[in-house]
């Protein structure tokens, strides 16, 4: 073969490896956002490096003393800046739905992602014509599932004004954005009038809140007498022991690398419903067997992760991605790690459900 031949070859058998490393494998997900569009919400190019650095010094203080600094007030702009770091990476490798989902054999993550989605969308029975309240709903995969499987029009919150731009580009997209709404709000003190929705439903959201008896009564006040809401909550299990060095790890592991002011437990969270005037009409843990276990997609491999790691410590060479990328990653990479001990172990659910009404007649919320 003639040198310039074998060059020619050369070339074209790389430029071929790297459209397929970057465009093909990098899409780790079937989603829409390629490794090449990772930008850091909106924070510009040359804060990301300082942002994660204020984030990391932020959460990775035990949740004592994030509480005894009285940092509780400056959760949601800390959470507000994590959702800048990540979005793109989550929907990048995860998809648009930024949650947790019982595995089920023969189906795709995609489908056992809209299968939990949908069971949320029937246990508040949201049908067409009712008005439902997303809490916290990221680029709004789980409102467009349910907007499309119930009929129902979904008007959705979040702190991130990132988060806002993609979803609304998404329900777009999907044709929904006449029944999907997204709003930029703290769920803490939320922009709607009383008794204005008639359901309501948030997963995997209100473990940012530092106090969840704020982010519930601010639910309770917004839904009609009657309306019913459910939560996936993140919480320790009864399996969680603060004398085991191992599960206090882990749990700060996963409180630290997902924005987390402190995992509640789980026997908690009903007393804080009732709290601000919620009847309880179930609790179950819907990762419990015969569930499928949720954190075997986070093992999707270490060859996954290095290829991803590579692909962003590449484009960050490049100046394709801004500096600060790879040091996200590898904080989720070891989240990832956290979280799947978390699940293995039995320590940690992401999907604790709790099913509450509001009374017909409510009784005036204790303090
Ligand atoms: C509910 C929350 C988010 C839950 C999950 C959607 C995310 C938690 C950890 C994330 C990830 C970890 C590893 C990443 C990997 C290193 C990268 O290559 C591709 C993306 C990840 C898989 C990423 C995806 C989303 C998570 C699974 C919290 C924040 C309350
Ligand atoms: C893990 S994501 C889950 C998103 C969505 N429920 C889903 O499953 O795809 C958590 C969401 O809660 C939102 N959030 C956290 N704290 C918030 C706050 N104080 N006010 C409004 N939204 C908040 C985040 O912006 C993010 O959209």
């Amino acid at each position: 073969m003639e040198v310039s031949t074998a060059m020619w070859t050369a070339a074209i058998v790389g430029a071929v490896v790297v459209y397929w490393f970057v465009w093909v494998m990098g899409a780790a997900e079937v989603k829409g956002k390629r490794a090449v569009n990772l930008k850091m919400g909106s924070i510009t190019r040359d804060k990301v490096e300082d942002k994660y650095k204020q984030y990391w010094s932020f959460f990775r203080r035990p949740k004592e003393d994030i509480a005894a600094a009285a940092d509780d007030d400056n959760v949601p702009a800390f959470v507000d800046t994590f959702y800048n770091l990540v979005t793109d990476i989550y929907e990048w490798g995860w998809g648009q739905s930024f949650h947790f989902s019982p595995s089920i054999p023969g189906l795709s993550h995609r489908d056992a992602t809209r299968i939990h989605e949908e069971r949320a969308a029937d246990l508040i029975a949201a049908r067409p014509g009712l008005r439902v309240l997303d809490v916290g709903c990221g680029v709004g995969g789980p409102m467009r599932a349910i907007a499309a499987h119930s009929g129902a029009n979904v008007v959705g919150i979040t702190i991130n004004e990132y988060q806002v731009a993609r979803a609304r580009t998404h329900n777009r997209k999907a044709g929904l954005d006449d029944r999907c709404e997204v709003i930029c709000g703290n769920f803490l003190e939320m922009p709607f009038a009383d008794a204005s929705f008639d359901g309501a439903y948030s997963i995997e959201a209100t473990c940012h809140a530092p106090r969840l008896e704020d982010v519930y009564r601010e639910v309770f006040r917004v839904l009609k007498p009657g309306a019913i809401y459910v939560s996936y909550e993140w919480v320790t299990t009864a399996l969680c022991r603060a004398d085991d060095p191992g599960h206090v790890q882990t749990i700060r592991g996963i409180e630290a690398g997902d924005a987390l002011p402190g995992l509640r437990a789980q026997h908690e969270i009903a007393e804080v419903a009732r709290q601000v005037g919620f009847e309880v009409v179930e609790e179950r843990d819907l990762a419990l067997p015969p569930a499928g276990p949720w954190w075997t997609r986070l093992k999707m491999g270490r060859i996954a992760y290095w290829r991803n790691h590579l692909l962003v410590s590449a484009l960050t060479a490049l100046r394709v991605a801004p500096k600060g990328v790879v040091e996200v990653h590898e904080m989720l990479y070891e989240t990832a790690r956290h979280l799947s001990d978390g699940g293995e172990s039995g320590i940690f659910t992401p999907m604790h459900m709790i099913l509450c009404r509001k009374p017909l007649a409510a009784p005036p919320p204790s303090s």
